[in-house]
């Protein structure tokens, strides 16, 4: 069973330009051979990116996207890693990169409950009644569901990458009993308005299943522009319960205008 982090120490990516200050050295995570957050890492950082620790366990006070990475002192095999991060932090596209490079089994809360809900089990008929409603499922099926997976001979062996959980100290301290403890904690810190503008911008091309964004990454043709839907799940109430996040109550369901 999974050892426990000795030692913690608290490292964060900055993806905006942002000098290494004399206080906060480059330094080396602790699993460079395994895991290497590097500059040359061909496709976790991108070309402006730096990384850089910080000191203190409290968050860097946000003044753009940050990862933040939470790792402990010692090399591990299989590496086991915990991502979080709010919608349309690049969570997605980070998971994808990760679970390439390091092999390991992906593991989301959302998709084992869909696939619950898919084969029509009776956790699925539950869990799906909070999901309409967009409410946490209870931790009694969401707990047991993924501690099954992570005891999985392919998660065992490969090592994993849990998304989507923990959503709750309760969620942490369960699998925390269960002897499952992270070697790695990556939060996607981006600001709200980023996110905002991510979501209202992104466009799904319904043919080849390509992601654009009207700003940053415009479609190629006139042909695929005609033809770009947004993803059913980018929704007006979705902005604008990220840029509320701390008054959700203001989102009623009229529209945004962002
Ligand atoms: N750890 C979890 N605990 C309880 N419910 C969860 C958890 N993860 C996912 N869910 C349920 O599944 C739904 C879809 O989750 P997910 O696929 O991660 O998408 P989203 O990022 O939109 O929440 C959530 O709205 C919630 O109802």
């Amino acid at each position: 069973m999974a050892s426990s982090c000795s030692s913690l120490s608290f490292t964060a990516i900055s993806s905006y330009p942002q000098k290494p200050s004399s206080s906060s050295p480059r330094i080396k995570l602790p699993f460079t051979s395994h895991l290497s957050f590097s500059k040359s890492s061909s496709s976790f950082l991108h070309s402006h990116q730096t990384l850089f620790t910080t000191h203190s366990r409290k968050l860097p006070r946000p003044n753009g996207a940050h990862f933040l990475v939470l790792g402990c002192g010692r090399k591990a095999e299989p590496l086991r890693i915990m991502i979080s991060g709010a919608p349309a932090s690049g969570k997605g596209t980070q998971c994808e990169l990760i679970t390439k490079k390091y092999g390991l089994v992906h593991i989301a809360a959302g998709d084992l409950l869909r696939a619950e809900i898919a084969a029509g089990s009776e956790n699925g008929k539950q869990a799906k009644e909070y999901m309409d409603k967009g409410q946490l499922v209870p931790d009694e099926i969401v707990v047991t569901m993924v501690k099954e997976r992570l005891n999985g001979p392919d998660s065992q062996e490969k090592g994993w990458l849990l998304d989507g959980y923990p959503r709750s100290s309760s969620q942490s301290i369960a699998l925390k009993e269960f002897g499952f403890q992270p070697d790695l904690f990556i939060l996607l810190e981006v600001p709200e308005e980023i996110l905002v503008e991510r979501v209202v911008g992104r466009r799904l091309d319904p043919v080849t299943g390509k992601i654009y964004h009207l700003k940053y990454s415009p479609p190629e043709t006139e042909e695929i522009a005609a033809r770009l839907a947004q993803r059913f799940d980018d929704t007006d109430e979705k902005a604008c319960k990220i840029a509320f996040a701390h008054s959700p109550s203001k989102c009623g369901s009229s529209s945004l205008n962002v």
